[in-house]
């Protein structure tokens, strides 16, 4: 079946029009589709312009070239207030809001609805406890915002978002300074709102472990390529992610989904026969000592492991057999033996 597209942006420009003359582009030429029902993730180096992309589309700065349209119609001509009810943003920047309580913070959420004197209804109120709840801060709704933690305010601010009651969401970082239970509460929470409730959620982040294994859809975004989109499985799969971080020490592992950082200073191989966690960790292991864990029997190398439990290894090199219980064994006996054969 095929998604349902809430933006679409043809040949857009990005980047910062300080005067006439001086116009700085960071990215041109860019096309996509935001699609309803899916959890978009945004990633890419420092710089890629991952946050200047996101101000574009909530209408904070204008594309310097190109077209953007939010439900057929042109960004440009959508007025203000019509804005407020279709996308909800929740960037990075500060946040003045410290004379404020959490539950007034995120009561204003509902000013899109509450008409000019802002007064909730019951309505309003039963939307502002279920955004407070669902992301875990209702039992801090009378502290005031200044007394918070940057991962409570984060939090604080996603319940505003969410207050709104937006078809789109537009997060910048949104994990950024929150703990790992946290991040997973929030991904979580965000991949069932595209899910449950059919909004198109784009956020950007450096969490790509998270990322791959939430998103629906990929935006990979880099200086050199431009903006790359797919399928989170098709892009990983094709190879694109290897390429987002143009570095020769890391490389983006496929079968876990991780990137590693690639360490060269001795590569010597290591046949590794065991299965799952242990074949995992012992490559682990083996890769950041400067090994190269291969499985492939007809591999040509004189160092072999094995392992059935995590604390039965057996180890034999040049044809010598040692059995050891403790992955912390096992470097300081290979390196010994190497440096009685040099
Ligand atoms: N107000 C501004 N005026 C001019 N240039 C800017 C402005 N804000 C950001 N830039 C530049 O735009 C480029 C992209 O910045 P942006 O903040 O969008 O990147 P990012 O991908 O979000 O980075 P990060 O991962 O570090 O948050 C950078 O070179 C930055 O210096």
């Amino acid at each position: 079946m095929k998604k349902e597209s809430i933006f679409i942006a043809e040949n857009i420009s990005i980047g910062y029009r300080q005067n006439q003359a001086d116009i700085k582009t960071i990215h041109s030429l860019l096309n996509f589709s935001l699609f309803k029902g899916e959890l978009t993730c945004l990633l890419g180096p420092n710089g890629a312009g991952k946050s200047t992309l996101l101000r574009t589309l909530s209408t904070m700065q204008a594309p310097l070239t190109g077209n953007i349209y939010l439900l057929g119609k042109a960004l440009k001509d959508y007025k203000e207030y019509e804005i407020s009810r279709l996308i909800g943003v929740v960037l990075t920047d500060k946040i003045y809001a410290g004379g404020l309580t959490v539950a007034e913070l995120v009561s204003l959420g509902r000013h899109p609805y509450t008409g000019f004197f802002g007064k909730l209804n019951k309505k309003d109120k039963e939307i502002i406890e279920k955004a407070l709840s669902i992301t875990g801060i209702i039992d801090k709704a009378s502290h005031y915002v200044s007394q918070l933690s940057d991962g409570e305010r984060q939090k604080v601010m996603i319940a505003k978002a969410l207050a709104q009651e937006c078809p789109i969401v537009l997060l910048d970082e949104p994990t950024a300074f929150l703990d790992i239970p946290s991040r997973i509460d929030i991904m979580l929470l965000l991949h069932q709102l595209a899910h449950d409730e059919n909004k198109a959620i784009l956020l950007s982040t450096h969490d790509t472990d998270l990322a791959l294994l939430l998103s629906d859809r990929l935006w990979l975004l880099s200086r050199d390529k431009g903006l790359q989109s797919g399928f989170t499985e098709d892009i990983v799969l094709s190879g694109e992610m290897d390429r987002l971080f143009s570095r020769p020490n890391i490389f983006f592992n496929k079968e876990n989904g991780s990137f590693r950082p690639q360490i060269y200073h001795h590569q010597t191989p290591v046949r590794v026969d065991a299965k799952g966690e242990l074949s995992h960790w012992l490559k682990n292991l083996l890769q950041k000592n400067g090994f190269m864990p291969v499985s492939d029997k007809n591999t040509c190398t004189n160092i072999h492991i094995s392992a059935n439990q995590k604390d039965n290894i057996s180890i034999e090199i040049d044809n010598e057999k040692y059995t050891v219980h403790s992955f912390e064994e096992i470097i300081p006996i290979i390196e010994y033996t190497r440096s009685m054969t040099d």
